[in-house]
């Protein structure tokens, strides 16, 4: 663990020792490139997603969580929300972690605007105060033409958009970001890279996960990289990306 850069915020997050284990029923025959990462158990394949990762975070950090395709960094982002359950170790947060991603429960039957309501609801707001917001994030999503047609009209882009805009419409002191930000087209991405640093400075964490080094180097204070489970490197956003691109 880094000691030494970032002690300036109150602790957020700490996570200790983390496993995750998933077990799948297998059919069929392990992907070669799988192998290292599974033990098979009387057709139950274990996958070991993360294999003991331990770091802290603080008010005020905006970390970017990079690693290559099935390398952990959703399972990280889940278990700290605590969607998924540690095997072993543990994650202690100072308040509940709010997750935006790609895959956040919206009902793609019903209108943008019934999954606003929706979304507000799940955040934790009042109804109330959905209305008195209402505006503020369809503005923010640039969906106001699409508003009243069921989400399933929309392109991958247009949900990710309104799903990013009723996140960030709330403060939240630790918000996960997974991936949301490379589906928007440019001006979107550069309006939401903005949110997440005004997120930050309210004295927030924000974790973002992007195979975007662009987006990781313009939002982030600091950037961890998860290889095959583990935590390879934590530290300075410009070294720990030149590391993994090196690497690649
Ligand atoms: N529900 C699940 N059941 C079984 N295995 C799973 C499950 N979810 C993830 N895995 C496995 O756990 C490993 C880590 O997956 P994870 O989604 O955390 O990776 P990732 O780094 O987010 O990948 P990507 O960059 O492709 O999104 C992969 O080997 C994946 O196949």
């Amino acid at each position: 663990m880094d000691g030494t850069e970032h002690e300036t915020g109150e602790l957020t997050v700490v996570v200790d020792d983390l496993h995750v284990d998933y077990k799948a029923f297998a059919s069929g025959k392990t992907a070669r490139s799988q192998r290292a990462l599974m033990t098979r158990q009387r057709g139950v394949r274990i996958v070991h997603a993360l294999k003991g990762v331990s770091f802290v975070a603080r008010e005020g950090e905006s970390i970017g969580v990079i690693g290559h395709n099935g390398s952990g960094k959703s399972t990280l982002m889940r278990a700290i929300a605590g969607l998924t359950s540690a095997t072993s170790g543990a994650v202690y947060a100072a308040s509940r972690p709010a997750l935006l991603g790609v895959n956040a429960a919206l009902i793609s039957d019903l209108s943008g605007e019934k999954n606003v309501m929706l979304g507000g609801l799940a955040l934790g707001h009042k109804p109330k105060e959905i209305r008195e917001l209402y505006d503020q994030i369809v503005e923010f999503s640039g969906l106001e033409e699409f508003i009243d047609l069921p989400m399933k009209t929309y392109s991958s882009g247009m949900q990710a958009r309104l799903r990013f805009s009723i996140a960030v419409s709330r403060d939240h002191q630790v918000l996960l970001v997974d991936e949301a930000l490379a589906v928007g087209d440019k001006a979107f991405r550069q309006k939401s890279e903005q949110r997440i640093r005004d997120l930050r400075e309210q004295a927030g964490t924000v974790f973002l996960v992007s195979h975007s080094m662009r987006s990781i180097l313009d939002t982030c204070t600091r950037v961890i990289w998860i290889d095959h489970g583990n935590l390879k490197m934590d530290g300075d956003p410009q070294e720990v990306v030149s590391a993994y691109q090196a690497s690649k």
